[in-house]
């Protein structure tokens, strides 16, 4: 049996680097990953930043886990082999609704190699119920943790950090807050504990009606997801300055945008690029990507004109 963890966290918030932080803790205690990946279109894009760890990636092809790619998900956790010793870690896109989903991962009986889910939530301490429209749903995925990690805290004031303290406790009184380190022994235990004694910690003896098999559309139908993304190809090399300009041009309803990049004057390394809610500028990660790996824009938000985002793309092409 395999301990099995949601990992949620608004979009931006710090899922993926906070994977990349804890894949070695857990490598250095003897532990192997496993990780599904589910972005809107793209998990690759995530994929190639984690690829060169030492975890066994899986992207999902599909949009939301939560409720387009929710059979895809399901499907893919059926076929893992049993693999006693490893962690097997779900990244769920930004705008996951987790509360659905916790119930299909703890009721479905074909998940019986998995220990009943763990949710970790990354919280982006800075930008904790500042969203707006969305402060509903950043509160949805804390509400449902078992743990939290709080991300984005240097140059927090103590008073932002009390006050954030204070607000998650209120809104999930029950989650632990973890670090790297530490979640990284927890789930190492588990892997053992697990691996030991079939029983502990798992789904023996809990008894639960069979679920009915999702027909196509059902989850659609049940659960209309506001967030929508669109996937562009970029330009095969960019200008940076007239990169920047255009990451710092996308229109507010663009949320969150990503994607991979190579610059004109530098055109040996390919970046991951990032626009971060609530963050001005584009931050850049080095990127060892796959062999076919292409420059592309992802762009996550609510009702993007997507013909002024393919405008956009086109006038990057001429500026480079
Ligand atoms: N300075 C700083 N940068 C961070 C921090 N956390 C994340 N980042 C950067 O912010 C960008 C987004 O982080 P990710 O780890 O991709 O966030 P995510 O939650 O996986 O994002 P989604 O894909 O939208 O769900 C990356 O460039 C990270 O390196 C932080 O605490 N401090």
């Amino acid at each position: 049996m395999m301990p099995l963890v949601l990992m949620a966290g608004f979009l931006g918030a710090g899922k993926t680097r906070f994977l990349t932080d804890i894949i070695p803790e857990l490598a250095a205690r003897g532990t192997r990953v496993r990780i599904i990946l589910n972005d809107f279109q793209n998990a690759r894009i995530d994929a190639a930043r984690l690829g060169e760890l030492d975890a066994l990636v899986t992207p999902l092809n599909g949009e939301c886990i939560c409720c387009g790619s929710l059979r895809e998900l399901l499907q893919t956790l059926y076929d893992v082999p049993p693999d006693p010793g490893s962690v097997m870690l779900i990244e769920a896109n930004g705008a996951t609704e987790t509360d659905e989903l916790l119930g299909h991962l703890t009721t479905d009986g074909r998940l019986a190699h998995f220990t009943l889910p763990l949710q970790l939530t990354v919280v982006d301490a800075a930008r904790w119920q500042k969203r707006w429209w969305h402060n509903a749903l950043e509160r949805a995925q804390v509400s449902t943790a078992t743990q939290l990690f709080l991300n984005w805290t240097h140059k927090l004031s103590e008073a932002r950090r009390a006050e954030v303290e204070a607000s998650l406790r209120e809104t999930n009184p029950r989650a632990a807050r973890v670090d790297a380190a530490g979640y990284a022994t927890l789930l190492s235990d588990l892997a053992h504990e697990a691996q030991d004694d079939a029983t502990r910690g798992g789904r023996h003896g809990l008894r639960f009606a069979a679920p009915a098999p999702l027909g196509e559309g059902e989850v659609r139908r049940k659960h209309e997801h506001p967030f929508g993304s669109a996937s562009l190809p970029l330009p095969a090399l960019v200008d940076r300055a007239a990169f920047e300009r255009f990451v710092d041009g996308l229109p507010e309803s663009v949320v969150r945008a990503k994607g991979l990049v190579r610059f004109t004057n530098e055109p040996g390394p390919m970046f991951v690029w990032h626009r971060v809610p609530g963050r001005r500028g584009v931050r850049l990660d080095k990127s060892w990507p796959h062999a076919d790996a292409q420059p592309t824009a992802l762009f996550i938000g609510v009702g993007m004109p997507i013909d002024l985002l393919q405008e956009l793309v086109t006038g990057l092409a001429s500026a480079s």
